[in-house]
């Protein structure tokens, strides 16, 4: 049985001006992973041909063990997505939309839907086409969980929607991940969803993944140490990322390995401090740019 709920294998999809992939990406069962990227990433264009309303030019992609292409109406009914797909529907009400939308889930749970509509304090009533920036990502959302999908796929679902329901989606996200089989496929650009949803991280940039890891191994492995000398021997150690100067101060990717090897240099350390996810992020994203 596999136990993965998303297998990206060397995607790519090409435009003019630019390109997405190779790439290769996978979403565990169970687990929560965060796209990250800067705008224009492609984290957009990643989301709309997982979903197979954008055609890649190569690669394969399996849902729930299943081809997405070959199965497209059986996998899309275990997919709840959020990404700005229901424009063209602005005329209807969102009580209307979700009559239509629930017509392709067997499993749409309409005592569900209710409740989150009065959770999240929206109008059923209203038009869609009206409804405000954040009001419309909301609509999305509750779309996305009421048919109790198994997997999630959110294009930043919280932009533009305010803080209490932002702390809601958190906890109606944390919800849906109870039962360990559930997985999302998450992109946003907000550092507390990463931290407090996520289990794993890529990062994407100009259309590539860059760097992918474990959210927990930030704390274990990153750090900055603030030394009296630098040995030559150690100064283009592969794990001794940047070197900085006045005062003497090198960031590392194994802490570790390098704190063993300054010890057996005899080399002074003065100060340690772990990197947060921002900083390791931010690194990335200078590193590429
Ligand atoms: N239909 C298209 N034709 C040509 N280029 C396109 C098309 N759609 C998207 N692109 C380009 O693909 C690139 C990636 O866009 P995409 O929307 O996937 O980025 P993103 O990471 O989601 O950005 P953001 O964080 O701003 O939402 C952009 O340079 C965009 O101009």
């Amino acid at each position: 049985m596999t136990t993965s709920a998303l297998e990206i294998k060397g995607l790519e999809k090409h435009y003019k001006k630019f390109s997405l992939g190779p790439l290769d990406l996978q979403v565990e069962k169970g687990t929560v992973v965060a796209l990250l990227g800067g705008n224009g990433s492609g984290k957009s264009t990643l989301f709309r041909i997982v979903m197979n309303i954008l055609q890649k030019d190569k690669g394969s992609i399996s849902l729930l063990g299943k081809n997405m292409k070959e199965n497209e109406v059986e996998s899309k009914q275990k997919v709840g997505f959020v990404g700005d797909l229901l424009e063209p529907f602005g005329h209807l009400t969102i009580k209307e939309l979700a009559n239509h939308i629930s017509y392709w889930y067997p499993t749409w749970d309409a005592d569900y839907f209710q409740y989150l509509l009065s959770r999240y304090k929206m109008d059923g009533n209203e038009k869609y086409g009206k409804c405000s920036k954040g009001t419309k990502k909301k609509a999305e959302f509750i779309f996305s969980i009421s048919h109790h999908p198994e997997i999630l796929l959110l294009d930043e679902p919280t932009s533009g929607v305010d803080v209490v329901s932002q702390r809601k989606m958190k906890e109606d996200l944390t919800l849906f991940m109870e039962n360990g089989e559930k997985s999302i496929l998450l992109s946003t650009h907000i550092m507390e969803e990463v931290k407090q949803l996520c289990d794993y991280i890529y990062l994407l940039d100009e259309g590539k993944i860059v760097y992918s890891f474990e959210k927990d191994d930030i704390y274990d492995s990153w750090a900055r140490i603030w030394i009296t000398e630098i040995p030559e021997n150690l100064k283009a150690h592969p794990n001794i990322v940047h070197v900085a100067h006045a005062p003497l101060q090198i960031t590392t990717n194994d802490f570790q390995q390098v704190q063993q090897e300054l010890e057996s240099h005899n080399v002074t350390i003065s100060h340690i401090q772990r990197l947060t996810l921002e900083e390791v992020i931010e690194y990335f994203v200078e590193k590429n740019n």
